[in-house]
């Protein structure tokens, strides 16, 4: 089978790779089963950047195409954070549970109305002296008044997609990797992984 290499050390984001690629009869391989290669470090100001960085640093490392995923979370009340911060939002050590209540201990006494967000996630595909290529996704909804549900990671249990009921975390995979901002952003990539032998 073909392999496609996921610059990403985030193990949530690798299962879903491995779920879309699939679909197209390619491996996806996360950096969490190529321990030699680094942790890039995120030093952007936008999911383009960091994108870019995770995605370059590994395909120049390898001489091969590479894909990596920046994402994150923007709330309106919240002028947009967490943002390119999501991961870190509540500290240095990634722990979604903190950064959860963070969020919830911010909106405090926000109604519902006023709750509106969205998931961003920037695909930057980069290969050997070729100009890096980027593709968007997003997933419209709102945060919950307490999270719910064991599904998925970060914060999918206080994020309640535009359309439904229930958090991410209780949506089924299945659901969630139909209408997600990551999906979204596979679905622009398509094209090109379907005509696009390079990428393999
Ligand atoms: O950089 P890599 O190694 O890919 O892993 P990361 O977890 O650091 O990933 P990002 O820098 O892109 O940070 C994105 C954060 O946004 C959140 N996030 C992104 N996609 C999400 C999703 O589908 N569901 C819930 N939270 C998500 C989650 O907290 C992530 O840690
Ligand atoms: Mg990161």
């Amino acid at each position: 089978m073909k392999q496609i290499i996921i610059a990403t050390k985030n193990k949530g984001k690798a299962t879903e790779f491995k779920e879309f690629f699939n679909a197209y009869d390619m491996a996806a391989v996360s950096l969490n089963e190529r321990e030699e290669l680094p942790d890039v470090e995120e030093t952007g100001e936008t999911f383009e950047q960091n994108a870019a960085l995770k995605a370059e640093t590994i395909a120049n490392i390898l001489s091969q195409p590479v894909l990596a995923d920046d994402s994150g979370l923007i709330i309106d009340a919240l002028d947009g954070r967490p943002g390119v911060y999501s991961a870190r939002y509540a500290g240095e050590d990634k722990n979604d549970q903190a950064n959860i209540n963070k969020v919830l201990t911010e909106l405090e006494g926000v109604p519902q109305k006023d709750r509106t967000a969205r998931f961003i996630c920037v695909l930057a595909v980069a290969r050997p002296n070729t100009e890096t290529q980027f593709y968007q996704g997003i997933c419209n909804g709102h945060i919950s008044i307490a999270p719910s549900g064991k599904n998925g990671f970060g914060y999918d249990p206080i994020f309640i997609p535009d359309g439904y009921q229930e958090t991410m975390a209780e949506l089924s995979p299945k659901v969630k990797n139909q209408i997600s901002h990551r999906k979204n952003a596979i679905l622009q990539l398509e094209e090109t992984i379907r005509k696009n032998r390079s990428l393999y």
